[in-house]
C-alpha cells in the first residue's frame, strides 16, 4: 500500500475502516452454469456483514479476452457483471472474503488466461492506490477491459477511474473498438439483488 492508503481511518482492531469505502467488484464465469455461479457469487458477497449492497449492473455475454500478445486458449464466453457496494471492511479482509468465495465455488483455472468458473476482481476501493502484488488498486488491467468498463458504465458512468478517465467515455470508446473486446448485453437474464 502507498502513502496515499487510508490507514490512517483504520481502527485498531478488527480489520475495519472508519470511514466507508466505495468499492467496485467485476465478476466473470465461463464454466458450468455461469448464471448461477454468478448468483451464488453475489449472494455469498452480500451474506456475512460488512458490504452494503449499491447497485448490480445488467448481465454481459462477453468473448474471452486476453491481453494482446498472451495466448488464449479455447474456451466458451463469459457472462461478466459488475457490482458496487459500500464497505467498512479492511482491503485485505475484502480480499479474503473474495478469495473464500472464488474457492468456495470450486473454482476451476488451471492455465493463465483458462475458463473459469468464478472470477471476481476488486477494481477499485475507493481511492485507495497499491501495487501490492496480492490486492493492485485500481485492478491494473480493469482500464483494458469491455467486459469491465461497459457494464460499471450502466451503473456509474460518471465516476473516474483514476489514471484513465471517466468510464463512461472509457466504456464508450471501448465498444466503438468492437472486434474481440465487444461485448452483448443480455437482458435475457437477470439475477437477484441481494437482501
Ligand atoms: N485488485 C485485485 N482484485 C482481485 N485479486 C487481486 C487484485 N490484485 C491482486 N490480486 C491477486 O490476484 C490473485 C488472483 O489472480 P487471478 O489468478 O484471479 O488472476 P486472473 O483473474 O487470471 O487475472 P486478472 O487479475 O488479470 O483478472 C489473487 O491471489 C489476488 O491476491
Ligand atoms: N470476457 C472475459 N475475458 C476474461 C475475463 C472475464 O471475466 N471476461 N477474465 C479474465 C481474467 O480475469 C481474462 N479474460
Amino acid at each position: 500500500m502507498t502513502a496515499s492508503d487510508r490507514m490512517p481511518d483504520r481502527t485498531a482492531t478488527g480489520g475495519h475502516m472508519l470511514v466507508a469505502h466505495r468499492v467496485v467488484f467485476s465478476l466473470g464465469s465461463n464454466l458450468g452454469d455461469r448464471l448461477d455461479n454468478l448468483q451464488e457469487a453475489v449472494d455469498a458477497l452480500f451474506d456475512a456483514p460488512g458490504l452494503e449492497f449499491v447497485a448490480c449492473s445488467p448481465v454481459y455475454e462477453t468473448a474471452p479476452f486476453a491481453p494482446p500478445g498472451e495466448t488464449l486458449p479455447e474456451q466458451g464466453d463469459y457472462l461478466n457483471i459488475v457490482v458496487v457496494a459500500d464497505t467498512r471492511l479492511a482491503p485485505e479482509n475484502l480480499l479474503e472474503r473474495v478469495l473464500n468465495i472464488e474457492n468456495s465455488l470450486r473454482r476451476v483455472r488451471e492455465v493463465r488466461w483458462g475458463p473459469r468458473t468464478l472470477d471476481i476482481d476488486i477494481v477499485v476501493f475507493g481511492d485507495i492506490s497499491s501495487d501490492n502484488p496480492d490486492l493492485t488498486l485500481p485492478h491494473p488491467r480493469a482500464h483494458e477491459r469491455a467486459f469491465v468498463l461497459v457494464p460499471w458504465a450502466d451503473i456509474e458512468p460518471d465516476v473516474l477511474l483514476p489514471g484513465h478517465g471517466r468510464v463512461g467515455d472509457l466504456a464508450e470508446a471501448k465498444q466503438a473498438e468492437g472486434g474481440p473486446s465487444a461485448v452483448r448485453r443480455r437482458d435475457d437474464l437477470t439475477l437477484q439483488q441481494p437482501a
